[in-house]
């Protein structure tokens, strides 16, 4: 057995780990990388990246098939399904090299291309390594749940992890689970022409503000996406191409090919974390607000700590621990400033408190702030009039923002630097934005938070020709 010591060892080489293993190393400790599978993890290989690579290729063919509003006559696209997934590939590997073990080698770090798991508090084996770390960081990430539903292991299915392997289009696409996973992969899969069923248990896209969500559902079932929602499955049977899924309504639902989107588990199974004392939980390893886990020496981070389970949260959390781990800094992470995304057509996205959890917490204090997409220009010329913005507002601070339309993903990045710095309706309102941009919206939203106290005070109106009367 080799023997390694390190200040900081890092197992799992996704979108945590990476950040962590770059920060850390670029800073001067010595760090060892393992990675048991692909370097970049789920984000580069199964999830983000090719999803909305995905996207991307059905944008276009619902781009031929929708121009006739423009001038532009709509033509039936021609899919080549196996071209999409070269697509899909190709920026898959057009990224690659940023998440590649020469990379991290460059950046000092020692990779090693093994699974590990632990052998003592301090000590975590790998492959023939026996690694002794100052600081161990876990962010093994998480892997798709596939609950043990009577029949699912006698007919195929996909999860992210196979879905984007596929060659040929699935004439009648069955997605068990309406949460972000299903419904983006739905849409991408209407659009290239294939029949597209969801199956949700509880409600679609249920994390979010039930207001905003129903947007992205209508839109979703106008483009021909069949939508079951409290319909919880319990039964699979059928065969390959001639898949039935049975719920508890009593309903079947018949498809060629099916997709398992019902959640995430977290990847702790490797690990043997009881020989390091570190605890779990049913949604993965337990950490307090610095990200330790039960034993101080070890952090986790990303998907397998359970909480949002997001790239740029497991980037933001690398941060924090690397001022921790790396400085004996305290640090918390925090969740309130902390966006997401769907990238539907249109998108959701939000930040902070929904509407309801706001009116929850701080009651009569709270007002609501509206925008429709439909009162900007930008929105009117390009014919994406569908969608409004919400700003909770307590105390003239923004507490959360949700927003639905085109292009929600790139306007919450203001509200999110607003929530992280404690700013004022009036400095987003102080804000010029260029004209005619969708982000117009934003600063739009803070000045319907002050109209009514400008344009509705008799108070203003008073000072106004009291001033008038005066000012030569
Ligand atoms: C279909 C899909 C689409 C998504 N789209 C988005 C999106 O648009 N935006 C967004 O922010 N998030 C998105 N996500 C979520 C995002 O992919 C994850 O939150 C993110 O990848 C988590 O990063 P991580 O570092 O925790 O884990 P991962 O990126 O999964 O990395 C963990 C790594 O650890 C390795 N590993 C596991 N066990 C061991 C071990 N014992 N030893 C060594 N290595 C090990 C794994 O092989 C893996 O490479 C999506 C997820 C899915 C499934
Ligand atoms: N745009 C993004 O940022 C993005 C995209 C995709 C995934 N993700 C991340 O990946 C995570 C996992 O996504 P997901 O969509 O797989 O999980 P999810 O937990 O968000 O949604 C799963 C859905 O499946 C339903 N479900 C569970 N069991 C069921 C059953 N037996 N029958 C019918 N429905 C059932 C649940 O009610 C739930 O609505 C997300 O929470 C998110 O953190 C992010």
């Amino acid at each position: 057995m080799k023997q390694l010591k390190c200040d900081l060892l890092v197992i799992g080489a996704g979108s945590g780990g990476l950040s962590v293993a770059a920060g850390a190393a670029q800073m001067g400790a010595d760090v060892v990388l393992l990675e048991g599978h692909k370097m970049g993890g789920d984000c580069l290989n199964y999830g983000c990246v090719p999803s909305k690579s995905l996207i991307a290729s059905a944008k276009a063919a619902y781009g031929q098939g929708h121009s006739a509003g423009f001038g532009v006559a709509n033509q039936l696209p021609q899919v080549d399904y196996a071209a999409v997934m070269d697509h899909v590939a190709e920026v898959v590997a057009s990224i690659a090299p940023m998440d590649s073990q020469e990379r991290f080698e460059g950046f000092g770090v020692r990779v090693i291309r093994e699974f590990g798991h632990f052998i003592s508090p301090t000590q975590v084996q790998a492959g023939d390594a026996i690694i002794t770390a100052r600081r161990v960081v876990i962010a093994t990430g998480s892997s798709p749940l596939v609950p043990p539903i009577p029949g699912l292991n006698t007919v195929p299915y996909v999860t992210n992890e196979t879905l984007f392997d596929l060659r040929e289009k699935p004439e009648h696409l069955l997605i068990i689970g309406g949460g972000p996973v299903g419904m983006e992969m739905a849409q991408a899969h209407v659009r290239l022409g294939c029949k597209v069923t969801v199956i949700e248990g509880q409600r679609a896209l249920g994390k979010d503000d039930p207001e905003l969500a129903r947007v992205v559902l209508d839109s979703l079932r106008d483009e021909g996406v069949d939508i079951a929602e409290g319909a919880m499955v319990s039964k699979i049977g059928g065969s390959a191409g001639a898949i039935e899924v049975e719920v508890n309504t009593g309903s079947t639902f018949r498809g060629s090919h099916l997709l398992m989107a019902v959640g995430r588990k977290a990847n702790t199974n490797r690990l043997n974390l009881a020989a390091a004392g570190v605890e779990t939980s049913r949604s993965g390893i337990q950490v307090d607000e610095q990200l330790r886990s039960s034993n101080k020496r070890i952090y986790a981070i990303g998907d397998v700590a359970g909480g949002m389970q997001f790239t740029h949260v497991a980037g933001y959390q690398a941060g924090v621990i690397i001022r921790s781990a790396l400085f004996g800094l305290p640090s918390k992470a925090r969740t309130s400033h902390i966006p997401w995304v769907t990238y539907t057509d249109p998108e959701l996205a939000q930040v902070g408190l929904t509407e309801a959890q706001a009116r929850d917490i701080h009651g009569v204090t709270l007002e609501v702030v509206r925008f429709d997409y439909h009162h900007n220009d930008r929105a009117l010329a390009e014919r994406k009039t569908g969608g409004f913005i919400k700003v909770m507002v307590v105390k003239g601070r923004p507490v959360g923002v949700s927003i639905v339309g085109h292009q929600a993903g790139e306007l919450i990045g203001t509200w999110s630097l607003a929530l992280a710095n404690g700013l004022k309706m009036g400095q987003i309102a102080a804000m010029v934005s260029p004209y005619p941009t969708i982000g117009e919206i934003n600063k739009r939203v803070a000045g319907a938070y002050f109209s009514p106290r400008l344009f509705d005070s008799q108070f203003v109106k008073r000072a106004v020709r009291f001033v008038q009367r005066w000012i030569p």
